[in-house]
């Protein structure tokens, strides 16, 4: 069951965003980051794809047919919940507990606390999510995009908000989900040093169409990144990772 984004056109009144952009079939397990410029149209992809705007609606497939949303997990930018309940209450009220499915209200607690431990943030279950710092919060919500077991992760700058250890927790435990439950995950990166190492394939926004698409040793380098950031960098190899370098 692939992910297909096909001629996705976008204007807001006269501003064209998007101009009949397609990305290449997006397959199970696969991982895959836009990156671009601010205002390139990244977030407005993953709005589409969510449908929380519908400018376009033929334009997103998940196995040929029109994306439904019980298929998406969807992790926003500045992610932030004001309730006053603790993030189990929350976990427990996000999952679908019923006759269709895995779940049932005697177990739903217990797969909470299952999910908090993979993920890493137990020491959240009975914090109260109001409460919760900013990049606590962004865990949290990587908690409540997984917790139906979506095949089509959509993350938004997921570690935007997080600290240096924290932005490998998240993106170690999409790469474990995707792999493990067939799933793929599309996430906007401004992070090129983390895009690369946890991209299968980086898709380039620029100019309102996809610039370059690919694995990201292939497309990411001194040129891509000055045509479409205007920075001049270079590329070093670490421990066989490339690490970019990059100035004004
Ligand atoms: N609802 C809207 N009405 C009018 N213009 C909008 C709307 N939503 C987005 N835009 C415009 O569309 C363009 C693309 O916005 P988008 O949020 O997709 O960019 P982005 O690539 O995610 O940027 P950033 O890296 O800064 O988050 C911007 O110029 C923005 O002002």
């Amino acid at each position: 069951m692939t992910l297909k984004i096909n001629r996705l056109c976008v204007s807001f009144g006269n501003n064209v965003i998007l101009n009949n952009m397609s990305i290449p079939e997006i397959y199970p397990g696969e991982m895959v980051s836009l990156i671009g410029k601010n205002g390139a149209g990244k977030s407005t992809v993953l709005k589409q794809i969510t449908k929380r705007i519908r400018l376009d609606t033929q334009s997103v497939l998940f196995a040929g047919k029109p994306l439904a949303l019980d298929d998406i997990g969807y992790l926003p930018q500045d992610h932030r919940v004001a309730a006053n309940i603790t993030v189990l209450e929350l976990l427990i009220t996000t999952m679908h507990v019923g006759s269709n499915s895995l779940f049932t209200k005697a177990n739903s607690a217990e797969k909470v606390l299952a999910l908090l431990e993979s993920i890493g943030i137990m020491s959240l279950a009975n914090k109260i999510c109001a409460e919760l710092s900013g990049g606590e919060s962004q865990m949290v919500g990587l908690a409540q995009a997984v917790i139906n077991t979506p095949k089509v992760l959509v993350l938004d700058e997921p570690t935007a908000a997080l600290d240096m250890h924290n932005q490998f927790k998240l993106l170690e435990f999409v790469k474990c989900y995707t792999k493990h439950n067939n799933a793929c995950a599309i996430m906007v990166m401004h992070d090129l040093n983390l895009a690369i190492q946890y991209s299968h394939k980086v898709a380039a926004l620029h100019n309102c169409e996809l610039f370059a698409y690919g694995e990201p040793r292939h497309i990411i380098d001194w040129q891509l990144i000055q045509n479409i950031f205007n920075v001049n960098s270079q590329i070093i190899q670490l421990d066989d990772y490339p690490i970019i370098a990059a100035r004004l």
